[in-house]
């Protein structure tokens, strides 16, 4: 696998590739990589033929000081895992390569912004936007490959190509889970053995009313995956929604699915979840 810093060297190389008519793969990440990120390079590799890895803990989308200096940064054992997995490039540039000083961004996401994870975290999703529309510009990818775990994110980005009238095509992986069915993310590291057993109650409250769901309303769903939830006092609840799948609005007439999303802090750690229902 050969690594990159630079976003000209990248391009200039991809640019070349693409006028051979190779179909080119992005995986943007902040590292850290576990099975998640590798099953969203294998899909990527089965869709394309050259696959870009990028790893920038990207400073502009974090709303916490402390969240972007904890944010776990394992590049070497990173490197070690993609070459594994046969990826064609890693793109790992410095911050200064990715931003000019006093840099602004902003785009008219809608009500998407600021709803779920944008309340939480004010601005968050204008600094994801910005720096994945920068890897689109560097990359100019056919198509780009995102994990359902961050779905407000896929929508967004969705929202993103549709506005900018991006030539990409998105492609969203499903959830990675470890045997327990924890959804795996890069901040479980901050987990403790017991507060990894406690986070087991996110997934076990979407599973719960996955099984239950044709015997139960919305409403009554939503009380059922509350109720555990909220039975462990050491889990700080952000929210539980249920929502329209394609628009995060309310659930109505014309809805052709529901999806539902969780986003609680356990200890010193905030994960997310979710669960798409047909
Ligand atoms: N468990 C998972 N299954 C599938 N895709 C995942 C999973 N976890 C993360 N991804 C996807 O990998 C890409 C990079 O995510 P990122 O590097 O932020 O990792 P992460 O595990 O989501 O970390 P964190 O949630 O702690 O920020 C995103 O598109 C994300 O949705
Ligand atoms: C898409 C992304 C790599 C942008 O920094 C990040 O938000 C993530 O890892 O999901
Ligand atoms: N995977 C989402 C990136 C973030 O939490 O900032």
């Amino acid at each position: 696998m050969k690594i990159f810093t630079s976003k000209a060297e990248l391009s200039h190389l991809l640019t070349e590739l693409k006028k051979e008519n190779k179909k080119i793969g992005l995986v943007p990440t902040m590292g850290a990589l576990h099975s998640g990120h590798l099953s969203l390079i294998k899909t990527a590799k089965q869709q394309t033929d050259v696959v870009v890895c990028s790893i920038f803990v990207n400073p502009t989308q974090f709303t916490d000081q402390k969240d972007l200096e904890k944010y776990p940064r394992t590049v070497s054992a990173d490197i070690e895992k993609l070459t594994e997995a046969a990826c064609d490039y890693l793109f790992l540039p410095e911050v200064t390569e990715m931003y000019e000083e006093h840099e602004t961004w902003h785009l008219d996401i809608g009500y998407l912004e600021n709803m779920l994870e944008g309340a939480i975290r004010p601005g968050h999703y204008q600094g994801v936007t910005q720096v994945v529309f920068k890897l689109f510009q560097i990359v100019n990818p056919t198509k780009a490959f995102f994990g359902q775990k961050d779905y407000q994110q896929v929508l967004i980005i969705r929202k993103m190509v549709e506005i900018l009238n991006l030539p990409v095509e998105l492609v969203m992986c499903p959830i990675e889970r470890n045997k327990e069915g924890l959804a795996l993310s890069s901040r479980n590291v901050h987990l403790s053995e017991t507060e990894k057993s406690k986070a087991l109650l996110l997934s076990k409250s979407l599973f719960t009313i996955r099984d239950l769901s044709a015997q139960h309303t919305p409403e009554e769903l939503k009380a059922i995956a509350l109720n555990i939830l909220k039975s462990d006092a050491d889990i700080k609840l952000d929210y539980f929604e249920l929502l329209d799948k394609d628009t995060l609005t309310t659930l109505n007439n014309d809805s052709k699915g529901m999806v539902a999303l969780v986003a609680a802090t356990i200890g010193k750690t905030r994960l997310i979840d979710n669960m798409i229902f047909n």
